[in-house]
């Protein structure tokens, strides 16, 4: 069998076009756009280059862009008092402190001082817990983003065993709190479980987000299965994700790194920022998004 490829580049496009919609909607009846404040600390080429494709997709989407770039050797109190200044302007209704910070700055403690109200990322303590909890939450980008992936190659998701590779609170975490609540039975593995192959190996879905390149073997997948790769890893030669491009010859679906889940990301950090600016405004969420 080869695996139906995913298209997270097509799909994001598409999200794109319905939060551009929906800001526009957003714009009209607030008389204002919905905006979305980035703040990068320091010089990584990487959070670089999301920083400014966060910037020119917000203003694409029709919403107004505030990007905050400080040096490498900004202080805890300067990037804090940055933050309550976003979290009382009335322009701002989302708020990105692009990870990972430099190593002197308590990352906790800077995400916890966002509005959970203007949590676009959904990383705030609050909103994790409404998350785990089935209350209405502001979710993290890249699991939102898997998930939608997943609602389109299965309509039902409900029953499935599903495993999440990876527990970080970005990714592994909240990507296993959204297949719960679809009803999935859901299995975290991670670096201290006994058996990976052993429980992946039943999986009808699988994602993997453990940062390791080409880590998830063909022999560990079921026939058939649906495999996320949330891996991002830049080696010599180019960007590969977690799984081995092997395994496409066993899965019923998968996603390409490039070209998969990362699309979805900056995607849904739009569609996070007009669901916020909706619910700060008292207007109702576009259910299309
Ligand atoms: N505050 C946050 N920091 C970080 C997040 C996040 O969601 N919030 N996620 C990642 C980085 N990230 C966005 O910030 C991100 C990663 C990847 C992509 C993407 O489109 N990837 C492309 C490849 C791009 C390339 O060539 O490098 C793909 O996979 O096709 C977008 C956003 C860490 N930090």
């Amino acid at each position: 069998m080869t695996a139906r490829l995913i298209d997270g580049k097509a799909f994001a496009a598409a999200l794109r076009d319905r939060v551009a919609t929906a800001a526009a909607a957003f714009t009209q009846a607030a008389g204002r756009q919905p905006g979305l404040a980035v703040v990068l600390v320091g010089e990584d080429p990487a959070s670089s280059v999301y920083v400014r494709s966060k910037g020119k997709a917000t203003l694409a989407a029709g919403m107004a862009s505030f990007e905050h770039r400080l040096p490498a050797d900004t202080t805890q109190e300067t990037l804090v008092a940055l933050v309550d200044r976003l979290n009382a302007d009335p322009a701002v209704d989302g708020i990105l402190v692009q990870l990972p910070l430099p190593r002197h700055i308590d990352e906790r403690a800077v995400i916890a001082r966002v509005d959970p109200d203007k949590d676009v990322d959904g990383f705030h303590p609050l909103n994790a817990g409404r998350l785990a909890t089935g209350l209405d939450a502001l979710v993290p980008c890249t699991p939102l983003g898997c998930l939608m992936l997943l609602r389109d190659v299965h309509p039902h998701l409900a029953g499935l065993e599903a495993v999440v590779i990876g527990r970080s609170n970005i990714v592994g975490k909240p990507m296993a709190a959204l297949l719960l609540q679809e009803s999935c039975t859901v299995t975290t593995v991670h670096s201290r479980t006994r058996d990976v192959m052993a429980h992946v190996r039943m999986a009808d879905i699988v994602v993997a987000a453990v940062g390791i390149p080409g880590f998830v073997q063909p022999e560990w997948i079921k026939p058939g299965a649906t495999v996320i790769d949330v891996g991002i890893n830049r080696v010599e030669g180019g960007l590969v994700g977690d799984v081995d491009p092997r395994v496409a010859e066993v899965a019923g679906a998968i996603t390409p790194v490039p070209g998969g889940v990362g699309p979805m990301t900056i995607a849904v950090l739009l569609r996070n920022t007009v669901v916020a600016a909706s619910r700060r405004a008292g207007l109702a969420v576009d259910p299309s998004l």
